[in-house]
């Protein structure tokens, strides 16, 4: 037989078994489809944009392969499936792999080659196993090329990014929780910044955006950056975006005092009760996630109040309020251009200050705290809880994890669709931190201001539901 490569961009109608069973599989219009070749037949369709990879097996003479591919299951989860193929020429099984593999090579936004920061500190210091368990066999089965750094201690992670030049790889990704990714991302955008001779410093300054993508597999204790963006914290799910090489545009914020930069975060800036919980759970790490239920718990029966005065950058128009779901209108549209923002200020003495960049669902609160608020549309959800009783604010709290809620039941709660806000604490008054995506902040004045789509995520956004959504959230 000639030793030339024989492939095709389309296979006609051919045989296997696998399973003890007869499939009859065909390739064309980039699909696998396959039958179970008897009546009554059952079609099978796969996409080649969701098989993960082909694999030969040259233990059986090469007369068996394998297609790898991810199927999507109930809550946003993908799961990783397998089809086994055998026949009794070589010949066929290796066109059937080299047009399969070679359609894949063909598709640009894949990844080949990825580095890997893997947190062993964070949540229930599981990232390494999570990293080994989940990431590395489906990496080997995509055919990606990958290098792994274990970060050593904090920072390290951002500082290596600001400081090397990681070019020959086409993708960065993290395994950890929130602190981690946010270490990542600020160190690209850093990174950025210092290429192009560009001041983060400088609160008005446009942010330059990092060309290569982002991967965020989830293995810390919230982990709400991997929960909004793909809808659950499965790292199998998470690492099957990754591969697919589908991607996003995702907003950050940056925050400044009044001289410096401080942070640029994916999720939420939330300052008094949360921050304050952030603040005490630093210290009891080793209790797990169990740390913030014990300090939120003592946080909220002191009925803190935080006083301060708000100045936000209000977007006042009338809009839908959509959530946030896979080919996202409000995030492919424009409109944040053209919207006018008004100055609002607001005063008080608060519970919580809380800009969301997304809408801060978990696996134990699908809603989240800005149910509305959108991956790339440019803006975020200030949401303020004016400071009340114990009951009212445990209240409160129930509310925003519960299935749906409605600000018009809340008179104490405001929220206010922004692209920036001011924060400063009554200089008098009881100082509050802010926890900034889990890190603690402790400046008591900030400035926050959101930044379209700097980043570039590996994400093909959630799936999209049936049911249709409410509409009476802003105030
Ligand atoms: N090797 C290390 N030793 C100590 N701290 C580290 C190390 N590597 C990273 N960190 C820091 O660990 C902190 C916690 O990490 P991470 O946020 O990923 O976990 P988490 O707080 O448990 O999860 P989440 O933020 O999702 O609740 C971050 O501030 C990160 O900067």
């Amino acid at each position: 037989m000639s030793s030339e490569i024989h492939y095709f961009s389309s296979l006609p109608l051919t045989t296997f078994y696998g399973n003890k069973k007869k499939y009859r599989l065909k390739f064309q219009d980039n699909l696998i489809i396959w039958d179970n070749a008897k009546p009554p037949y059952e079609n099978k369709v796969i996409p080649i944009e969701n098989v993960i990879g082909i694999e030969s097996n040259p233990n059986e003479n090469n007369k068996q392969f394998e297609i790898h591919y991810a199927k999507k299951k109930a809550n946003n989860k993908w799961k990783h499936k397998l089809l086994a193929l055998h026949h009794s020429d070589a010949y066929q099984v290796s066109i059937w792999v080299t047009s399969l593999q070679i359609c894949l090579q063909q598709s640009t936004k894949r990844a080949a080659n990825i580095l890997l920061f893997v947190n062993p500190h964070g949540g229930k210091k599981t990232a390494l196993n999570v990293f080994e368990k989940y990431a590395k066999p489906l990496f080997n089965i995509a055919g990606i090329d990958f290098s792994v750094i274990v970060s050593q201690r904090r920072n390290q992670i951002q500082d290596l990014v600001i400081n090397n030049n990681f070019d020959t790889y086409d993708s960065l990704v993290c395994v950890g929780g929130d602190g981690t990714a946010l270490e990542l991302i600020n160190g690209l955008v850093l990174r950025e910044c210092r290429l192009h001779d560009i001041d983060p410093h400088d609160p008005n300054q446009t942010l330059p955006k990092p060309s290569i993508p982002v991967g965020i597999i989830p293995g810390g204790s919230t982990d709400t950056t991997a929960y909004c963006i793909y809808g659950t914290t499965d790292a199998t799910t998470a690492v099957i975006h990754i591969i697919l090489g589908d991607t996003l545009g995702l907003d950050l914020v940056s925050v400044h005092d009044d001289t410096n930069f401080l942070k640029l975060y994916a999720g939420v800036l939330s300052y008094g009760y949360l921050g304050d919980v952030a603040h005490f759970s630093e210290d009891l790490r080793w209790m797990g996630p169990a740390r913030y239920e014990y300090t939120g718990f003592k946080k909220i029966m002191s009925n803190a109040a935080y006083e301060g005065e708000i100045t936000i950058m209000a977007d006042t128009s009338d809009r839908n309020l959509t959530k946030c779901y896979e080919n996202c209108e409000e995030c492919l549209s424009r409109r944040h251009e053209e919207a006018e923002v008004v100055k609002k200020i607001v005063k008080g003495k608060f519970f919580m200050v809380s800009g969301a960049n997304m809408s801060c669902a978990g696996e134990r609160n699908p809603h989240g705290l800005a149910p509305y608020s959108h991956l790339g549309d440019g803006y975020l959800y200030l949401v303020i809880i004016h400071h009340t009783s114990v009951i009212q604010s445990i209240k409160t709290l129930q509310k925003f994890l519960s299935d749906d809620y409605d600000v018009q039941d809340m008179p104490h709660v405001e929220v206010y669709r922004a692209k920036e806000f001011h924060f400063k604490a009554d200089s008098n008054a009881l100082p509050g931190r802010w926890n900034c995506d889990g890190e603690v902040i402790h400046n008591t004045e900030v400035q926050a201001r959101v930044h379209r789509q700097l980043i570039t995520v590996f994400s093909r956004g959630i799936g999209r539901p049936t049911t249709s959504n409410k509409c009476c959230f802003l105030s």
